[in-house]
């Protein structure tokens, strides 16, 4: 059986403690830990679905001053301090997310980061159809917009085509792994698919 859920968990007080926005914080944090060099000092980050902005944090000092970060969200993210945060409220479902989104920062990314979460209805068919749905297009936006060798992380619910999506990110990355961070709650069937070295596309047919 899975962790009991807690609210007020070992993480969230960790989390307050740190001065961090979220405790999903420590979820990228163990991430990058786990892929060194797959988000490097002086890269150019995107991260969709990130307010509070806990994600957002810890990308920032990973990139460090010589680096951008843009994060979306279809919530308002409270400004960041660092100039290179860039945050803006978007949905990256909406028609006119690509032009928006190419008029915040013109990319090329080094990193593609999803942490976008669909609002449960709690059909479980459902519930994984939205959210392999947001994932699908933080997949298009890194298969776009991501420079060859980036990096993709993108939260899933497992089931439904969760099997078919990961198959789609290896036809993108040379390696695909599937992370569960220590701090998802216990009953929590989320995972994140991280596709490491973005292959460079085909040349176009002449
Ligand atoms: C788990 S929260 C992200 C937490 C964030 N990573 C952090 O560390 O603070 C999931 C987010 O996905 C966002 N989201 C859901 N659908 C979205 C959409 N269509 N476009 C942009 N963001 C979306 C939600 O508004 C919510 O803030």
């Amino acid at each position: 059986m899975g962790k009991p859920y807690r609210p007020k968990d070992h993480y969230f007080q960790k989390a307050k403690q740190e001065g961090l926005r979220a405790r999903s914080a420590f979820k990228v944090d163990e991430i990058l830990k786990r892929f060194p060099g797959s988000v490097k000092k002086g890269a150019a980050v995107l991260d969709l679905g990130a307010a509070p902005g806990g994600f957002l944090q810890i990308l920032a000092d990973a990139v460090g001053m010589n680096g951008r970060v843009i994060g979306v969200d279809i919530a308002a993210i409270r400004p960041f301090s660092q100039k290179w945060v860039t945050t803006a409220v978007l949905d990256v479902l909406a028609d006119d997310f690509d032009a928006k989104l190419a008029a915040l920062y013109d990319g090329p990314y080094d990193a593609v980061i999803s942490d976008m979460a669909p609002k449960t209805s709690g059909i479980k068919g459902t519930d994984e159809a939205r959210s392999l749905r947001l994932a699908g297009k933080a997949l298009e936006v890194a298969a776009t917009r991501g420079r060859p060798g980036a990096t993709f992380v993108a939260k899933v619910f497992m089931g439904g085509d969760f099997e078919a999506f990961r198959d789609e990110v290896r036809n993108h990355f040379e390696e695909v792994k599937i992370v569960r961070p220590e701090a998802t709650r216990g009953a929590s069937m989320e995972v994140y698919v991280v596709g490491l070295r973005r292959r460079a596309p085909a040349p176009a047919a002449t």
